[in-house]
């Protein structure tokens, strides 16, 4: 039996129990056990703190897990991430009180950082040559400065919400981060082909996330321009419609380039768009 480790509350927790759900994996949301087994899948699922996932899967007690990218660069740079999620995007930036000006890194050389990324601040300040003196809190970092903990903080930001209501100004963004799948490197022939099955389930539903089916109708005369319109997986279905003369179109687009190739059908002659979703792809 493969086993994962899931966060057992906070920003990766809900979604991480759904992308299963939506690769048809059904386990216990955890709120009262720690620990629970899929009931179609063999999978074992541990609920954890994702910042002691690094060390369970250096020492193969988990086999996989759900992850923030940001903790796999502070503290598993050894470990081997297989597949990026698309949830829980944010970055790791470096703040400073909003009315202090800031020319360049150079002015943090000797100053106090707040962080709960150290080795990501440690590195990062080290190839631009600055050394820095890091105070090491694991929450509230954004308090720091104004009690006079810190002179600057690093930590995570997403809507920036937080940096303002801190009265704290984002002067350097360090890395992008998105949940991801870490795989420990103790991880046995026959786990790794369980997870191979579920790589393969969640990328069915990864790839059906940022794609759409759409059907439409055209003039046969118009046909041969939205074909080169609409790609589709291979290319088109056109089926005839009852009015002479007249074709229906069925094909999937893509979330990123969706509402240009909306517009230029329309301008091409197509009429009746309609957008479905998609809820799994296998390609
Ligand atoms: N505001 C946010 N927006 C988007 N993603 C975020 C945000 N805050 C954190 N994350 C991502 O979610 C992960 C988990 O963050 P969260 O704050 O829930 O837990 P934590 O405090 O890092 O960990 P623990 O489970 O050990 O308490 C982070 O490592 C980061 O990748
Ligand atoms: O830019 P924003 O959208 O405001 O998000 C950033 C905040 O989100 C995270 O904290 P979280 O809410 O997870 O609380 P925590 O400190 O308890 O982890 C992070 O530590 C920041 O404080
Ligand atoms: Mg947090």
């Amino acid at each position: 039996m493969l086993t994962i480790a899931i966060q057992k509350s906070g920003r990766l927790h809900d979604d991480s129990i759904k992308i299963l759900k939506e690769a048809g994996i059904y386990i216990d949301n955890g709120k009262d056990q720690l620990k629970t087994t899929a009931s179609n899948f063999p999978l074992e699922v541990l609920y954890l703190r994702n910042g002691d996932i690094p060390q369970y899967l250096r020492d193969g007690v988990v086999d996989m897990a759900i992850i923030g990218e940001n903790l796999i660069i502070e503290k598993g740079e050894d470990l081997e991430v297989v597949q990026k999620l698309g949830f829980s995007k944010c970055r790791v930036s470096i703040a400073i009180p909003k009315e202090r000006e800031f020319q360049g890194l150079e002015e943090l050389q000797g100053k106090k950082i707040a962080t709960s990324y150290p080795n990501t601040v440690k590195n990062y300040l080290a190839e631009k040559g600055i050394t820095a003196d890091l105070h090491q809190i694991s929450g509230s970092v954004e308090i720091a400065p104004s009690i006079g903990l810190a002179d600057a903080i690093v930590d995570i930001v997403s809507s920036g919400s937080t940096l303002f209501k801190n009265n704290l100004k984002e002067v350097q963004q360090i890395l992008k981060s998105e949940a991801v799948i870490a795989v420990s490197p103790k991880i046995s022939t026959e786990n790794n082909q369980i997870l191979d099955k579920l790589l393969f389930r969640i990328q069915s539903v990864l790839k059906a996330r940022t794609s759409k089916y759409v059907l439409l109708n055209a003039p046969n005369d118009k046909l041969n321009k939205i074909i080169e319109i609409l790609p589709g997986m291979k290319s088109p279905t056109v089926l005839p419609l009852a009015k002479e003369g007249w074709s229906s179109l069925h094909s999937v687009i893509n979330e990123e380039t969706f509402w240009e190739v909306i517009d230029e059908l329309k301008a091409n002659g197509a009429e009746g768009i309609l957008i479905c979703p998609i809820e799994k792809m296998v390609l």
